[in-house]
């Protein structure tokens, strides 16, 4: 599979959605933060404003469920227009349950981590997934500095991914830039989000641009992704 980069709207005007999101048209997937003030200190939006952003722009959203209780509301954000729904492990009462409902209703389903959480214990939950999310910041806010020491968790995953042969896409999401995104790749990861060094950016679209263009030179060298 080719790089993918996902700006994350958090880092946008939340009085502009709809152009912000016309902005990055051209990326792979638009990234939503879901945000409830309880399971992270900070609240965003929800699904009323998943479904307007739906109808606002053709790129594919990639909602991230930073909220308790997941298992009930995953499937409102696939009802509507999330292609991808993401939950947290540490807030999911049945990972495997609430997995499998997200593949039912049509949407890809997406595990995240956050930064303390090991990847060892969910190794045989990994075939329920289209994709799994590294925390590379603790979840809550944008423009925070990233946590190389998620590097070794990235590879560890990406060996457990080629050691089973699956197709899951692996995400890192917190602090993603042009002067980190090469580490992740190099550790593994191919599915970028990045907020505020998409919006913070002259030029969103062309931050994109570069950031994919830096992953993919990565990528094409990188050891972990012969015959990717
Ligand atoms: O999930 C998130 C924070 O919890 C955001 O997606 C992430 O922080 C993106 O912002 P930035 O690239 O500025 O770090
Ligand atoms: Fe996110």
């Amino acid at each position: 599979m080719a790089v993918q980069i996902n700006p994350s709207i958090l880092s946008a005007d939340f009085s502009r959605l709809a152009e912000e999101a016309k902005a990055v048209e051209g990326a792979d997937w638009l990234h939503v933060d879901v945000m409830d003030n309880h399971f992270v200190p900070n609240l965003t939006l929800g699904v009323p404003v998943v479904e307007s952003l739906a109808k606002a722009t053709d790129t594919p959203l990639d909602c991230h469920l930073m909220i308790e209780d997941p298992d009930r509301w995953a499937p409102q954000y696939i009802e509507a227009g999330a292609g991808s729904v993401t939950f947290h492990v540490e807030a999911a009462a049945a990972p495997v349950r609430l997995a499998r409902e997200i593949r039912a209703k049509g949407a890809r389903a997406s595990m995240a981590l956050r930064p303390a959480t090991p990847i060892e214990p969910y190794e045989d939950l990994l075939p329920e997934l289209d994709m799994l999310l590294i925390m590379t910041v603790e979840p809550g806010f944008g423009g925070q500095a990233f946590l190389d020491i998620m590097l070794p968790k990235i590879r560890r995953t990406r060996e457990l991914i080629s050691k089973h042969g699956l197709q899951l896409w692996l995400q890192v999401d917190g602090g993603v830039s042009a002067s980190t995104i090469e580490q992740c790749a190099e550790a593994g990861a191919d599915v970028f989000v990045a907020g505020s060094a998409v919006y913070g950016a002259d030029d969103p679209a062309e931050a994109v641009r570069k950031l994919r263009d830096q992953a993919a030179a990565v990528t094409a060298s990188a050891a972990w992704a012969c015959g990717h």
